[in-house]
């Protein structure tokens, strides 16, 4: 399809994407951009290439006012989008040209101004508390006036919808204002965000219908159908809409940007961000979460990191087949990544996917898959999780392939016979925990391991905060100075989940230890009833999948992988 405006129209100002991230977004309870991350949010829009970023309410929060003085003076160069003051109409009662608030509009040098105005009788009569007749006045002697001033000029139509259906004919005299005093648009609002799609449409249909203005959408998420209602008004007639970086907004938030793009590229046939720049969807949707400093919603549509994790063994089984049987798109179209989980609800073709993904070749060996799927059902029915330990799970894979080729794995000795286990390059003889309560209030833990590697019984011992902490350390001063590249391990995260529901246990604890070395981060698990058991098994493992790794894939030379 080639890149042209949308439903045929010639002009390349035919379909607009209006991002309100700095304006509406920054409305949510818990965001509070400074000037810069300000700067940096609509940069990253504007190399994503959305048509206009409204850049906040100049006039009303000094920090907006600062952030249009700093795009003007050069501190923002925008190539694909154009900035646009957000700001309400002049006053009841009042001149436009000595309306501070007006005045503030034009000195932010935005060459597109949306202003928000009534459109419902009963806002007008009570929260305004003036009349129609006035109302209509204030739209459109501030339209003109911006107009008058080289402004181009949007109209957000506050609470368009319940004024519709309460009073028609005054939401359409507020429409007319704004249009006949020269604004480009109308763009009609769900302020409360309490639409649905079909009533909404029919209202859009009809507005259009009767007004042969341009319509736009903006649509707060309260139903929970901003997206939905976004989608149905553009299917109605509307060609502007308006949307928030991951939806974030007032009260329960705005229209998804990502989601909306997504639908409207992918689904609808619109092409609305320059060639190429939709595969940039995912990482433009982590980037705005980070500078808004909120954890990115992982199941968030089109672009969440679990979008397109497929977890239950027969969508896995179609998937080896043909990806597209369980994906709506292909994940790559919008910057994300397809994964299998390996978890309780996994079955053979589960296993072989994820080995794949991590390398391995399972396609000659029917019995290591059959060994794995069986071990991770026993494994996941008494706590422990692969979903989010992929190198426990290779080290799984690895020892299921080394008993299928005759290996001996140790299946005598606990430390290869629990959990995923498979080519640590140390055997654990024992290790002794212990807790001082020292007379000057500090609580230490020693612990000491005694180890053999390479066929030396190797003893050490190492304190630390906690008895993890020390475990580690016990483990490191044993075995740095023989397996010197130990050392590059680097322990990141520590996770601890008390499980109470594992059938016939009691509550167990889970550890996953997160670690990383120059070139990768990895993560492994542990479970046992006793939080340091749990721990060492996860530890054991991450050294063991440093190890196999050192050793390259298929060539590993390590106890118990015969
Ligand atoms: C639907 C939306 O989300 S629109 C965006 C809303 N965003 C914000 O409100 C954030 C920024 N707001 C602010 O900083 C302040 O509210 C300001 C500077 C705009 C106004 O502050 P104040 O002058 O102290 O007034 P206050 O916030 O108490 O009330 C808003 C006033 O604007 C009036 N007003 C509301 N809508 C409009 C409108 N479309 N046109 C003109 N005046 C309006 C109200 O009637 C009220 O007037 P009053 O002071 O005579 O009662
Ligand atoms: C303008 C706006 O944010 C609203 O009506 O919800």
């Amino acid at each position: 399809m080639t890149r042209t405006s949308p439903a045929g129209t010639p002009s390349a100002d035919a379909f607009h994407v209006y991002d309100t991230t700095l304006r509406d977004g920054a409305q949510r309870e818990g965001i509070s951009y400074s000037v810069s991350d300000k700067l940096a949010v609509a940069s990253t829009l504007d190399a994503l290439g959305v048509g206009f970023i409204e850049g906040g309410w100049p006039g009303a929060l000094p920090k907006d006012t600062e952030f249009f003085q700093r795009a003007a003076e050069g501190e923002l160069e925008l190539r694909h989008s154009v900035l646009t003051a957000f700001g309400s109409t002049r006053r009841p009662g009042a001149s436009v040209r000595e309306d501070a608030q007006v005045a503030a509009l034009l000195e932010s040098r935005a060459p597109v101004v949306t202003l928000v105005a009534k459109s419902d009788s009963r806002h007008i009569e009570h929260a305004l508390r003036t009349d129609v007749a006035e109302n209509c006045a204030m739209v459109a002697d501030t339209v003109r006036h911006l107009v008058e001033h080289g402004r181009r000029v949007f109209l957000d139509a506050e609470h368009f919808f319940d004024g519709y259906a309460h009073d028609p004919d005054t939401a359409l005299r507020v429409l007319e204002s704004a249009v006949h005093a020269g604004a480009d648009l109308v763009c009609l609002c769900d302020t409360n965000g309490g639409q649905l799609p079909t009533g909404l449409a029919r209202t859009v249909e009809e507005v259009v219908r009767r007004t042969g203005f341009r319509v736009g959408i903006h649509c707060q998420d309260d139903t929970g159908c901003a997206v939905a209602n976004t989608l149905a008004a553009v299917q109605a007639g509307a060609s502007h809409v308006q949307c928030t970086a991951n939806g974030y907004g007032e009260r329960a938030g705005n229209a998804d940007l990502f989601s909306v793009i997504g639908n409207l590229e992918t689904k609808l046939d619109i092409p609305v961000l320059p060639e190429g720049n939709l595969a940039e969807l995912s990482r433009v949707s982590h980037a705005l979460a980070e500078i808004a400093n909120l954890a990115p919603d992982t199941h968030q549509a089109y672009v969440g990191t679990s979008t397109f994790a497929h977890k239950a063994g027969l969508h896995a089984s179609a998937i080896k087949v043909d990806p597209e049987l369980y994906n709506h798109i292909d994940p790559e179209r919008v910057g994300n990544g397809m994964r299998v989980l390996v978890t309780e609800m996994a079955g053979r073709a589960s296993l072989e996917l994820k080995a794949a993904e991590l390398g391995l070749d399972l396609s000659g060996s029917p019995d290591a898959v059959t060994g794995a799927v069986r071990r991770v059902k026993e494994l996941e029915a008494h706590g422990w999780s692969f979903e989010g330990a992929d190198a426990s799970l290779e080290l799984l894979l690895r020892r299921e392939l080394a008993i299928a080729g005759g290996g001996d794995v140790r299946e005598g000795k606990p430390e290869t016979s629990v959990g995923a286990s498979f080519g640590a390059p140390f055997e654990l003889e024992s290790y002794r925990v212990s807790l001082d309560h020292r007379p000057d209030g500090q609580v230490v833990s020693e612990v000491t391991v005694k180890l053999h590697v390479d066929g030396e019984r190797v003893i050490a011992t190492a304190e630390g905060n906690g008895p993890v902490n020390a475990l580690d350390a016990a483990l490191r001063a044993g075995l740095v100075p023989r397996l010197p590249w130990l050392d590059e391990v680097e322990l990141v995260d520590y996770k601890v989940r008390i499980l109470t529901d594992t059938s016939g246990t009691d509550a167990v604890t889970r550890v996953l230890v997160e670690s990383r070395d120059d070139s990768l981060e990895w993560t492994t698990v542990g479970v046992h009833g006793n939080i340091v058991e749990a721990s060492w098994y996860a530890l054991r493992d991450a050294f063991a999948h440093k190890a196999i790794r050192r050793a390259g894939i298929g060539e590993v030379s390590l106890p118990g992988s015969g």
